[in-house]
């Protein structure tokens, strides 16, 4: 599988803070994937034609898994999704519910995330929230239908460490 990890932050591109978020989606799924995986990552600052434009460059380029972390929520400079909107063909909406049940769990403030998912050419994308903390929650809660969704685009099929996700697929 080719993964690309698209870090948005302004403060991170600016390099005031260090990146955690890209490293933290980088070992979530070393520690998950057992099949051969390729990662790529990517920093750039919040916008609407800034998420847009690595996102089309990622497809292109025929990235399978694309995630996104990073400006989901509702302040000024916060349109991931609305760059993502751009270039999706089919939304996705289960992934934003299911990510963002499982971390009301854990803060009252995740239901302030506006992250989603779609598909675009022969790419899956998925936002999450820009605090590191949720990655391992979001990906926890949906990653099991990944594998089957890779499969149902024609992207490359993967496996997963049942120690940790158990992917289904109906038809297997
Ligand atoms: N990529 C990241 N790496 C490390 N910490 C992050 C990252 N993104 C967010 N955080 C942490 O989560 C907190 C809240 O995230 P928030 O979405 O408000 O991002 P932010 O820091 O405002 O990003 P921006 O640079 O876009 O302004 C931040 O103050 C920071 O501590
Ligand atoms: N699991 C989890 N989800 C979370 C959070 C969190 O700390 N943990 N923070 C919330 C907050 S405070 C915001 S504003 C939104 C959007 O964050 P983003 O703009 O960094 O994407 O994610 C929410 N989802």
């Amino acid at each position: 599988m080719r993964a690309a990890i698209v870090t948005v932050s302004d403060r991170a591109f600016a390099g005031e803070y260090e990146d955690k978020g890209g490293p933290g989606c980088e070992s979530w799924l070393r520690g998950v994937v057992t099949t051969p995986l390729t990662v790529t990552r990517h920093i750039i600052p919040d916008g609407r034609a800034s998420v847009a434009q690595v996102l089309r460059t990622l497809v292109a380029e025929k990235a399978d898994l694309i995630l996104v972390t990073g400006g989901t929520g509702p302040a000024p400079r916060d349109e991931t999704p609305e760059g993502v909107a751009d270039l999706i063909e089919k939304e996705l909406a289960g992934f934003g519910e299911e990510m963002r049940r499982a971390s009301l769990r854990e803060v009252p403030t995740a239901i302030l995330s506006r992250q989603t998912a779609g598909i675009a050419g022969q790419s899956l994308i998925i936002t999450l929230p820009g605090k590191p903390a949720a990655i391992a929650t979001c990906l926890n809660a949906v990653f099991a239908a990944v594998p089957y969704c890779l499969d149902l685009i024609g992207a490359g099929r993967i496996e997963t460490d049942p120690a940790k996700i158990t992917a289904f697929r109906p038809k297997a």
